[in-house]
């Protein structure tokens, strides 16, 4: 008894990357991380604002997963920590997503998803969005797509902003309002610490806090984007983002202060070489040089703020 109960004091080691067995009609749907997010300006037309974002995503420690049954009805169940009350799932992304390639491919197989949320809501992590295009990877894997088939890309631009660079969840530049996707690139995975405070940031209205009008330039967007090409060395790759931004850091801190100060825990820990914001926030992410760096800081932040989502993790 008393060595059971000496184990039960050991806390249990923070993950930093586990790869629990995935079953067939089942995927993981990854956070998704912007390294750097360059503003350019906002476009004509849909009022988007173009974009230009080094975009990785996190271990299997931190995303949800999702499982599809086959069957005549397309239906949604969501369970997890981070699930929130029960209701109906119309419009989640996921069925969002599902309706859109419906509409593209005649007579589509559908069936019952099951969502496990863990990932937090409204958290410039692009949950849902991964959410949506895991959907549609299970979809097309269903109805015998390949994973390049262009219905799949048509609903996932239908389906958000966020969705398209999802779809195959590997680090690559993202531009224009994420419709246009550069070449998956092979980058050191980076040891890291995501941190989100428990305060969702939606999104439209931090791009609104910027204050720009339809067809106005970003004041900074004539500082290019670092180019990234062939760097696969971990330091090289940290000392070539650090010098980039996220436009949106900013006025998130407008609509939520915390977000400082979970830059500043992590700008606190031995070994964090950048602290920056994903997405339009409230996430931030620490790099480290080392996965036991990363570990070590994510604990000791963990133990310091009860209330905040805190994941050590492996960015590639
Ligand atoms: C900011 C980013 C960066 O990757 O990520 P998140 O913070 O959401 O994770 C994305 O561009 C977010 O993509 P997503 O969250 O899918 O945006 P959507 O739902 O399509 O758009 C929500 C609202 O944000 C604004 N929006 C979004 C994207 C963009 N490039 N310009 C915009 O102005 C628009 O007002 C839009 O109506
Ligand atoms: N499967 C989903 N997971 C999370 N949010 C979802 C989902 N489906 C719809 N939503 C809605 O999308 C918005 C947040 O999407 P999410 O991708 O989590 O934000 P972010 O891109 O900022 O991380 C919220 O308004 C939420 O209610």
């Amino acid at each position: 008894m008393r060595l059971w109960a000496r184990c039960r004091r050991v806390p249990r080691p923070l993950p930093v990357e586990r790869d629990a067995h995935v079953p067939a009609f089942a995927t993981r749907a990854p956070a998704k991380i912007n390294l750097t997010l360059h503003v350019l300006g906002r476009r004509p037309g849909d009022g988007y604002h173009a974009l230009e974002s080094l975009v990785v995503f996190a271990g299997s420690n931190a995303g949800d997963l999702l499982a599809l049954e086959p069957g005549p009805v397309l239906d949604l169940t969501v369970t997890g920590p981070t699930a929130g009350p029960a209701g109906p799932t119309d419009d989640n992304l996921v069925m969002r997503a599902a309706r859109h390639l419906a509409a593209e491919i005649p007579n589509l197989k559908v069936g019952r998803f099951r969502l496990v949320k863990r990932l937090p809501v409204a958290a410039g992590i692009g949950g849902g969005s991964s959410d949506a295009a895991g959907a549609l990877r299970l979809l097309g894997r269903l109805n015998g797509l390949s994973p390049d088939h262009p219905a799949l890309m048509a609903a996932a631009r239908r389906t958000g902003a966020d969705v398209p660079v999802c779809l195959d969840p590997r680090a690559r530049m993202m531009r224009g309002a994420g419709e246009a996707l550069g070449p998956a690139l092979t980058l050191a995975p980076l040891p890291a610490v995501l941190i989100n405070p428990g305060v969702p940031v939606e999104t439209a209205p931090v791009f609104r806090a910027l204050g720009l009008t339809v067809g106005e330039a970003h004041p900074l967007a004539a500082q290019a984007h670092p180019a990234l090409d062939g760097v696969e060395e971990r330091d090289a790759l940290i000392a070539r983002i650090l010098p980039a931004r996220n436009d949106l850091e900013a006025p998130a801190l407008t609509v939520a202060p915390v977000i400082g100060d979970t830059l500043a825990a992590l700008r606190d820990q031995p070994g964090c070489r950048l602290a920056r914001m994903s997405g339009s926030g409230a996430t931030v992410f620490g790099l480290f040089g080392h996965r036991s760096a990363a570990v070590a800081a994510a604990r000791a932040i963990a133990a310091a703020q009860a209330g905040w989502w805190v994941r050590a993790t492996l960015l590639r």
